[in-house]
């Protein structure tokens, strides 16, 4: 099965460099100067400077010719996939599109399987997600990842796998969209609370209880509980709220630092934390955490009021 990357961000070309591997691959751009540039320089240093770009790695902007193999890679930031599935259905149809997308879609209120499925019946759609940056699977550090397909795929799982990627399949693809999806709300929040200088203690309450809400929530909307303590769930919260490579993680420092934070870096974590509030209130779902970041993002709380909001909570059972 020959791969395509559409999508030439810091994680669709660290997947594809990764996939070099094993095989061709293509990273198609939707900017054609932006491949230009990759094709003259070998290194994508718009988004990912310092990641030689393997030979076996064909960079194009001919979304007609990358589009060509069965197997497509969609690496685009989670506000953007159903416009781009909406424009370009008829080529996509009929392949396996893989979504390594991380959120909700706002206008929607739904993950990326279902957007596929919307805009593609004939495709097979699948979710790759999980603790992994961009930076370290271009270096070709061990990771693991998680593939969610609503029937068993085996061989996707294996043609997709590295000798440095390693891939675990599930069928839960609730439960591995969910967490990944709400995780970087959770990790915005935990930059909030080091970014205003709470302290490690306060962060390990955050995470906890906001593992606690992404499983209520997740749970509720159908996923398996394991899928959320596996690493499309707990492995990719602590990732994101424990490091400094996170967006999401540097973001909320700013908000709670109240420093400037370059408005063009993708944060997935923003607009999906309204997606997830609205989820929650749709479903009676309490969900604290998020609708507090969703506030924040909004600038319709400040950061003092938001943790007097959490602290001032109904004492409760855990
Ligand atoms: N960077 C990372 O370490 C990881 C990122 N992800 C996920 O991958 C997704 C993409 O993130 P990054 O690659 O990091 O973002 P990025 O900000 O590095 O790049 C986004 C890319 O998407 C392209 N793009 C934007 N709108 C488009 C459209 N309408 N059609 C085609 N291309 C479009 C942009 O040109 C850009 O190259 C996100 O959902 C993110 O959560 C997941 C795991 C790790
Ligand atoms: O999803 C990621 C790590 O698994 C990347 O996180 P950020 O988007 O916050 O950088």
């Amino acid at each position: 099965m020959k791969v395509a990357v559409l999508g030439a961000g810091a994680f669709g070309t660290a997947l594809a460099i990764s996939l070099s591997q094993t095989g061709p691959v293509a990273l198609w751009a939707r900017e054609a100067s932006h491949a230009a540039e990759m094709a003259a320089r070998r290194e994508n240093a718009r988004r990912l400077p310092g990641a030689p770009l393997p030979e076996a790695l064909n960079i194009s902007a001919d979304l007609a010719r990358a589009s060509a193999a069965e197997v497509l890679l969609l690496a685009m930031p989670m506000q953007q996939m159903g416009g781009f599935l909406a424009a370009h259905s008829t080529r996509l149809d009929g392949k396996i599109l893989v979504s390594c997308s991380k959120g909700i879609d706002l206008a929607t209120g739904q993950g990326p399987i279902a957007l596929i499925e919307a805009a593609c019946p004939g495709a097979r759609a699948a979710v790759l997600t999980g603790p992994s940056f961009a930076a370290d699977i271009a270096r070709g550090l061990p990771t693991a990842l998680t593939l969610a397909t609503r029937a068993d795929a085996p061989d996707l799982q294996a043609r997709l796998s590295t000798p440095t990627l390693r891939l675990y399949r599930t069928t839960d693809t609730v439960g591995a969209e969910l967490g990944g999806a709400l995780k970087n709300v959770i990790a915005i929040a935990a930059g909030v609370v080091i970014g205003a200088k709470l302290g490690d203690s306060a962060r390990a309450a955050l995470m906890t209880r906001g593992f606690a809400e992404m499983s209520r929530l997740a749970l509720k909307l159908g996923a398996r509980p394991e899928t959320l303590a596996g690493l499309s769930g707990f492995g990719d919260l602590v990732l994101t709220c424990t490091s400094a490579q996170s967006r999401n993680f540097r973001f909320g420092q700013a908000l709670g630092s109240g420093a400037a934070f370059d408005a063009a870096i993708t944060v997935e974590g923003a607009a999906t934390a309204r997606a997830a509030m609205e989820l929650g209130l749709r479903h009676g779902i309490e969900m604290p955490i998020t609708a507090m970041i969703a506030a924040l993002v909004g600038r319709e709380l400040s950061v003092s009021d938001a943790v007097s909001a959490l602290l001032s909570r109904p004492l409760k059972e855990e």
